[in-house]
């Protein structure tokens, strides 16, 4: 059974989904070295946003498969290191959209309102109105900052308070800004024009100190700022200083540079700020959410299936991945058999989207037939993640066609591989949307259903052949569960193609060989 890795606080309906297909160990507050000592007797790590996952760690997770992070942001996982091990990193894109939105609009009507202060002041004993008059929000400016998930939910709130909206998010369309009723502007007039600035960025090399002193100083004197989003994008020094000289109105943080926060000016400061210890997604609901979504992608790629939020494998969202998942099967089953017909080392791969499949996404439909191909060459070790840098150092070329004329089942998906011994090529197709059929080998038609056994004969069609080539088999007490031949032109070239139930006996295909009639054949398991 494989073993799963909980070192985070997650939810328990999270553990009971792991704990269907792994022993679960929940170990939280490990030390780097404690996780660095254990981190190789496990298959998978599930973490929140504590545990660090350095290269180191990963290096050392000889086991690993899958790295699962119950929320957003993947910043304390080193991804590419993980890529490279061809790791699957998984996050929850959605699971904590709304909690974080949420927070941070609590974030402006506490700081607006002074609730912090004001209630402490009460718990304290005391009765002092004069203190805490606040500010309305209502036809007041709000900027946003990146207009994503999160973004996009905090406009749609806060236009229904009645604040006007600026955003900022260099990445997304005047028409999709507008839907939401936000008006695209500069930066700079963002900060020079809102009332109120909420950060909804990930973290990068261009959003580290994007807020900084030459930028808090081109803010209103009353302008308040919350970062729900990630510490560092605020400089912190800067801002303390902002704050004790007025040059800005407030500022709410829930993330910080370094978290947990630790000796720091901005504790020292009063009532214009408000600071929350990462609380963004901690929400009964937003937990439950991604403890599932990720436990579940856990659990999915324990399995052998591909995870629907993988970070690191490239254009398989999870729209896609719904959408294609059959077609990825059928890219992975074409992909080993033809890898397994052409021999040798591989050098071209074309692959041919026909029918229906030619207007869909191919880069998942070629990632999933490069896996197959390279499964004999690297077993487990070939996944999503690195078959294409797999696929890069063994110098294959792969060619993508699509011909939707092509239209004798609904999609098809052809693949061809040349290589050192000479060039295969396979064609599928899926029936009732889920079944895979093998529709052609090496041009000639048929029309079976893999099986993990199989073997494929290119022969004279004649009489006779079918029964030799059987009691050949069965001298050799091999079992045929089903055979079928393909050809163009009778009594021409043709395919036989064998469902065995077992893997052949060495040295059978020698004896096949001399079989008269028979030019060639293959051995194949799936
Ligand atoms: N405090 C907390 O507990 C939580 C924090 N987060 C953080 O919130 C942030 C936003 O998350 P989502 O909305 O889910 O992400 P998202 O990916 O949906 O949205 C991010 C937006 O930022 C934009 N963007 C990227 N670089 C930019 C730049 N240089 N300037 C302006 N815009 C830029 C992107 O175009 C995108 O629209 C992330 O940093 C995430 O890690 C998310 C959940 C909980
Ligand atoms: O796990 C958490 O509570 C942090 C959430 C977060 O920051 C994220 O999802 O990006």
């Amino acid at each position: 059974m494989s073993k799963v890795l909980v070192s985070d606080s997650i939810d328990q309906a999270g553990i009971d989904i792991l704990s269907q297909v792994a022993t679960v160990d929940v170990k939280l507050g490990l030390k780097p070295a404690q996780l660095l000592e254990i981190i190789g007797e496990y298959d998978a790590l599930m973490i929140r946003s504590s545990t660090r996952v350095t290269q180191e760690i990963i290096e050392a997770g000889t086991q690993l498969k899958i790295i699962g992070r119950a929320g957003v942001g993947v910043d304390n996982v080193d991804v590419p290191a993980a890529t490279r091990r061809g790791i699957v990193v998984v996050n929850s894109p959605e699971g904590n959209t709304i909690a974080a939105a949420e927070h941070a609009l609590a974030m402006i009507l506490a700081l607006s309102r002074h609730i912090p202060d004001a209630n402490a002041s009460v718990k304290r004993g005391a009765w002092d109105r004069n203190s805490f008059v606040g500010a309305e929000v209502y036809k007041k400016t709000l900027g946003v900052v990146g207009l994503g998930k999160i973004g996009s939910h905090v406009a749609a709130v806060a236009k229904t308070m009645g604040m006007k909206l600026l955003a900022y998010d260099p990445f997304i369309s005047t028409d999709r800004a507008e839907q939401i009723g936000c008006q695209l502007v500069e930066l700079d007039l963002l900060f020079q024009q809102a009332d109120y600035i909420t950060l909804h960025i990930p973290k990068t090399p261009e959003t580290t100190h994007l807020i900084n002193a030459t930028t808090l100083a081109k803010m209103k004197p009353t302008a308040r700022i919350v970062n729900c989003a990630r510490g560092g994008i605020i400089d912190e020094v800067a801002l303390a200083a902002a704050l004790k000289a007025g040059k800005i109105g407030g500022a709410a943080l829930d993330v910080f540079e370094s978290e947990p926060l630790g000796e720091s000016e901005l504790r020292s400061l009063g009532k214009e700020i408000i600071l929350t210890p990462h609380l963004g997604a901690s929400t009964a609901e937003a937990q439950v959410n991604v403890a599932i979504d990720v436990a579940e992608q856990i659990r999915d790629v324990l399995l052998g299936l591909p995870a629907r939020s993988a970070v690191n494998i490239p254009g398989l969202g999870p729209d896609v991945l719904e959408e294609l998942k059959p077609y990825m099967q059928l890219a992975e089953t074409l992909g080993n058999l033809v890898g397994q017909l052409a021999g040798g080392r591989v050098e071209v791969l074309n692959i041919r989207l026909q029918g229906e499949l030619a207007t869909n996404k191919s880069q998942p439909l070629i990632v999933a037939a490069l896996k197959g191909l390279l499964y004999q060459a690297l077993r487990e070790r070939v996944n999503y993640v690195n078959a294409n840098i797999e696929a890069k150092e063994r110098g294959i070329r792969v060619i993508e066609t699509r011909d939707a004329s092509i239209r004798d089942y609904a999609g098809t998906l052809h693949l061809e591989a040349t290589g050192t011994l000479g060039t295969h090529s396979v064609t599928g197709a899926l029936l009732g949307e889920r079944e895979i059929h093998l529709t052609d080998v090496d041009g000639f038609p048929i029309n079976v259903p893999p099986s993990k056994y199989m073997l494929f004969t290119l022969h004279r069609d004649m009489p006779g052949i079918i029964g030799k080539l059987g009691s050949l088999l069965g001298s050799f007490n091999v079992n045929i569960a089903s055979m079928q031949v393909g050809r163009k032109i009778v009594r021409g070239d043709a395919v036989m193609a064998l469902s065995i139930d077992d893997p052949l006996p060495e040295g059978i295909l020698d004896e096949i060989i001399k079989v008269p009639g028979i030019r060639d054949a293959y051995t194949v398991t799936l």
